[in-house]
């Protein structure tokens, strides 16, 4: 990150005339949201504490930084939290009464809204009012190049209200407004190129904004990488249901809902709750060994991840379900809870993952005893910067299956070649 950005957003977050002082530790309180009714066998409640979050054994995968020590992240997993959760707020907000002119198209075509850079300012500005004493750097999809344009005056304006609305109706934070400069400049501290030294947030402030765009599932994906490895992730997921979305059960998927925030800090397991104020209980992903009883998840978008691919993996495999299609990370919460066993996603060849496109969904996974891997089955490297390095695809699913998952990805990888870019 460039440091003249940190210095600008440093001092715009400390110097604000405002103070924190809201004992609030969340959001508004809400009513209470009991999820006895949830079906899944894999949910288990746990008691609602910080302290319960902390002792819980686990059954993590990744490898700890320092894996003798156990490094305690607990006062980052709740910014964090918060910091998506509000985030969601004005994402949900803006997906009610979405305006064309809310939707621009990037260099790259893909298209980008008002909500991916409002919920990008909204978590720079909370973890750095969270955490004011940690040195902050922040790996996020969004730039303030096309909102610096002379077209983009009245998009910015917007961006600003929604962001200064959502910070005064939450009450946390006694600030005074941030004007369109301060919203350019918070915007821009997300340009850390991350790496294998120090601490990094990783963010997508939407993940799966083509699925935004059409009312269907996106992720507000925020990780924290510490010397490399990913050590906390948070997704919430405004229109995922807390019921079960596996294969036959789709339906659930039309029915409104409060929304599920999936958090996971490294060796203390996975847990989810309601984005409206819930107990959180603890996730297991599905633990079945037989793939004729297992399901999996793909790209709603067939430009994102070959489905002729995935098709014939999951036939040589011998699964029997019909694949369940949605968008964003949202595909990692489900199967964090169990709703399928398997997460393919076959991108043209050349295409270049992004770290945040994956780093909260990879811990929320891992922690909750699934395993995710590059078609030779090695573990995602979210050390090297913006991008991940990896072979051909992203498979994801529980220990017991990944030998079998990943011969049927070879075998067919060796008859499919997916096309170039
Ligand atoms: N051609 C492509 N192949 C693979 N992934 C792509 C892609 N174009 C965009 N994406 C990524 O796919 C993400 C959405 O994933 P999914 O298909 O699982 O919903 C997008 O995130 P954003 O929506 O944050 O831009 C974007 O990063
Ligand atoms: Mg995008
Ligand atoms: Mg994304
Ligand atoms: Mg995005």
């Amino acid at each position: 990150m460039a440091m003249s950005s940190i210095t600008a957003v440093a001092r715009l977050v400390h110097l604000t005339p405002s103070i924190s002082s809201n004992p609030k530790p969340f959001l508004s309180p809400k009513p209470l949201f009991t999820l006895f009714s949830l079906k899944s066998s894999s949910y288990s409640p746990i008691i609602s504490s910080s302290s319960s979050l902390n002792s819980s054994s686990s059954s993590s995968s990744a490898a700890a930084p320092n894996s003798s020590i156990r490094m305690s992240y607990d006062k980052q997993l709740a910014a964090a939290k918060k910091a998506a959760s509000l985030a969601a707020t004005l994402c949900q907000n803006v997906q009610k009464g979405l305006l064309q002119s809310d939707v621009q198209s990037k260099s790259d075509k893909s298209p980008v809204t008002v909500a991916d850079y409002g919920s990008q300012v909204l978590v720079s500005f909370v973890l750095q009012k969270e955490l004011p004493d940690q040195a902050f750097s922040l790996v996020a999809e969004e730039d303030s190049g096309d909102l610096r344009k002379e077209e983009s005056q009245e998009t910015l304006q917007r961006i600003t209200k929604l962001v200064n609305d959502t910070i005064a109706n939450d009450g946390s934070y006694k600030v005074s407004p941030l004007s369109e400069g301060d919203v350019l400049t918070i915007i821009d501290s997300g340009m850390s190129e991350g790496g294998p030294n120090g601490q990094h947030w990783v963010l997508d402030p939407i993940d799966g904004t083509k699925g935004f765009l059409r009312g269907d599932q996106y992720a507000i994906a925020l990780g924290l990488l510490d010397e490399g490895k990913v050590v906390l992730g948070v997704l919430a997921c405004p229109n995922l249901p807390l019921e079960s979305i596996a294969s036959g059960n789709q339906s659930a998927l039309n029915k409104a809902s409060a929304g599920c925030l999936f958090s996971a800090q490294l060796s203390c397991g996975t847990y989810m709750e309601s984005l409206e104020g819930s107990p959180p209980v603890k996730v297991h992903v599905s633990n079945t060994e037989n793939p004729e009883e297992a399901s999996f998840f793909e790209s709603y978008e067939a430009a994102h991840s070959s489905h002729s691919l995935s098709g014939s993996i999951a036939k040589k495999l011998g699964v029997k379900a019909p694949p369940v299609r949605i968008d964003s990370q949202a595909k990692y919460g489900a199967l964090s809870r169990g709703d399928g066993a398997i997460y393919l996603r076959f991108p043209n060849k050349g295409y270049r993952e992004k770290i945040w496109d994956h780093a909260a969904g990879y811990i929320v996974v891992a922690e909750a005893g699934g395993v995710a891997s590059d078609a030779a089955g090695e573990p995602l490297d979210f050390s090297k910067g913006r991008y991940l390095d990896l072979d051909t695809g992203i498979i994801v699913t529980n220990r017991k299956l990944m030998p079998a998952l990943l011969k049927a990805v070879q075998d067919s990888l060796k008859e499919e070649v997916l096309p170039s870019l």
